[in-house]
């Protein structure tokens, strides 16, 4: 299987690494300067720097190159992902979504964005607890592999597949995006905890509710709550919301010390995707009259609200059932 990438990002580069392991693959990068570190140097200076990649990469920068690739994996920041398939040569290549996020506007997931632009190409969803440089480095990850049709699932599975990178079979595919998306909009509320310093308990109840929020929002929508428990819903959650490595986690961070969110969002070239998903996610779930109070509160810091208000309103409502 000749395996395509889109997006020379850390996470896109970092999944070449892991195709790279069975063969040869094409990386297509935005940056002209990504093109060039990778093919004279092996090495992403701009998203991954540090991180010897495999000879077995090759990288362009024009994406009709892509054509003939028996599959794509399509690492674009979710907000782009429309924009760049749409000069993808596709026909019917597999798809593997590996973007995390909801798209602004038409509040659809990635998956949707994809079959809406290329209605003939099968679709499955690569997501889990995923850090680029862990995996790129080797470290022992696992994720969740999600497709409708079984045989090209496992396809997919054993040719991404090491002893170090471990893809579970799931066909529930809109579970396994919203899991992602919805994960990092709350690992910004658990970055606010920790830049507040409210402390440990605070973090757990916020994981808690959050996977609460996360579980109604998903169910609405079709997900099985046995993927929103696995490695795409609850895993990356849990990693998400520990760690600095997260630049959701991060940006709440920074929030939660105080620092206004425009500035925080100015400049960077790297994507924390929950600060575009939060809104439209609050959004889509107002409409669909599901209570998402974390999310709110993640809309309303990134509106500029001070946090310490918006903690202060999240502990002021009203007591009711945990279920
Ligand atoms: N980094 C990780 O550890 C990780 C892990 C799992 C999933 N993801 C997901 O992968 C996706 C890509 O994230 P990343 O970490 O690889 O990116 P990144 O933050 O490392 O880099 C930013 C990327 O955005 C691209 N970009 C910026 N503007 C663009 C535009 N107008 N059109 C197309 N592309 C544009 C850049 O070319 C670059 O590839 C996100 O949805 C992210 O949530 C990331
Ligand atoms: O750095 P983040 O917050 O985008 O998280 C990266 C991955 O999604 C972790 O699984």
């Amino acid at each position: 299987m000749r395996i395509g990438v889109i997006g020379g990002g850390a996470w896109g580069t970092a999944l070449a690494q892991v195709a790279a392991r069975g063969g040869e693959v094409l990386l297509w990068a935005r940056e002209p300067e990504v093109v060039e570190g990778i093919n004279a140097r092996h090495e992403n200076m701009t998203f991954l720097p540090g991180v010897p990649l495999s000879p077995n990469i090759r990288a362009t920068g024009l994406l009709a190159d892509l054509a003939g690739r028996d599959a794509l994996l399509v690492v674009a920041p979710a907000q782009h992902v429309g924009a760049v398939l749409r000069d993808t040569p596709v026909d019917r290549t597999p798809l593997v979504l590996c973007a995390k996020g909801i798209e602004a506007g038409t509040r659809r997931l990635v998956g949707e964005v994809a079959q809406a632009v290329h209605p003939d190409a099968p679709i499955a969803v690569l997501s889990g607890p995923t850090f680029a440089h862990e995996v790129a480095a080797g470290l022992p990850t696992a994720v969740t592999l999600a497709c409708a049709d079984e045989a090209l699932q496992a396809s997919l599975a054993s040719r991404l597949a090491s002893p170090s990178f471990r893809p579970y079979a799931s066909t529930d595919v809109i579970g396994a995006e919203i899991g992602g998306a919805v994960k990092n909009v709350l690992a910004i509320a658990c970055g606010v905890v920790e830049g507040a310093a409210l402390g440990q308990n605070a973090r757990a109840a916020l994981i808690a509710r959050g996977f609460a929020e996360m579980t109604r929002f998903g169910m609405a929508r079709g997900a099985r709550p046995e993927t929103l428990a696995g490695l795409s819903g609850l895993g990356d959650l849990v990693l998400t919301c520990s760690s600095t490595s997260s630049r959701n986690f991060s940006l709440g961070l920074g929030l939660g010390q105080g620092a206004k969110a425009a500035d925080l969002l100015a400049d960077r070239r790297t994507v924390a995707e929950g600060a575009f998903t939060a809104p439209v996610l609050a959004e889509a779930a107002a409409q669909a009259d599901i209570d998402m109070p974390i999310t709110d509160a993640v809309c309303r810091l990134l509106e500029g609200v001070p946090a310490r208000a918006v903690i202060d309103d999240l502990l002021a409502r009203p007591l009711r059932d945990e279920a």
